[in-house]
């Protein structure tokens, strides 16, 4: 009795153990197929599907084909065009999606994209202005600013005695009456 429930426990145990070993060849298979087969993209060949019934976005470095996903996309289907040709990393990233969004976002991956193919990330004109150039009279209103440091202290001051002075005469002259 006790060797047959030995010997079903040492079954289960090839079993899982030929499972184990099963899926683990089966994964690297898939890993191998997988890595062979994924596919390099240009940006441009990627831009090129920028519409609701084809879109592609890039981000970091891979494209994704969520044209399936519009309708279920639950920041909606318009940022997601908007989104299509150009690198849309800072676009994802800065809303701040969760760790499920970033895994729902496996399934729609197509290949990767080849960054020297990328366009360089579009600056506008007025942030690229080096400091230097800013109006002269800055430094002027900081040097203002600098004298009302010390002299609104001193005013106040003056204020306070003066006060003090005042107070005192009026009380001089009620005694005096
Ligand atoms: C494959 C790519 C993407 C997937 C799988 C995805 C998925 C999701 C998911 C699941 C949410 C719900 C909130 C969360 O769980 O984080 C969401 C919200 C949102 N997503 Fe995406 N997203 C993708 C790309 C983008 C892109 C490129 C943009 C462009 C700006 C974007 C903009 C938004 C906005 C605006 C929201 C709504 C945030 C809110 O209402 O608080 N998403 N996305």
């Amino acid at each position: 009795m006790l060797d047959e429930r030995n010997s079903i426990t040492v079954k289960k145990h090839t079993v899982r153990r030929k499972d184990h070993l099963l899926l683990s060849i089966l994964s690297s298979v898939e890993e191998a197929v997988m890595g062979s087969s994924t596919k390099t993209f240009t940006f441009e060949e990627v831009a090129k599907h920028n519409h609701k019934k084809d879109c592609w976005i890039i981000i970091k470095g891979k494209a994704y084909d969520v044209t399936p996903f519009l309708d279920d996309h639950p920041g909606g289907d318009e940022v997601l065009v908007t989104a299509t040709e150009k690198d849309a990393t800072t676009d994802f990233e800065d809303i701040g999606h969760s760790d499920a969004a970033v895994e729902m976002m496996q399934t729609y991956f197509v290949g990767n994209v080849d960054t020297t193919s990328l366009p360089a990330a579009q600056v506008p004109n007025e942030t690229l202005r080096p400091p230097a150039q800013a109006p002269a009279y800055n430094n002027q209103s900081s040097g203002f600013v600098k004298i009302l440091q010390y002299l609104v202290p001193l005013l106040i001051l003056g204020f306070a005695f003066a006060l003090q002075y005042y107070g005192k005469k009026t009380k001089s002259t009620e005694s005096e009456n």
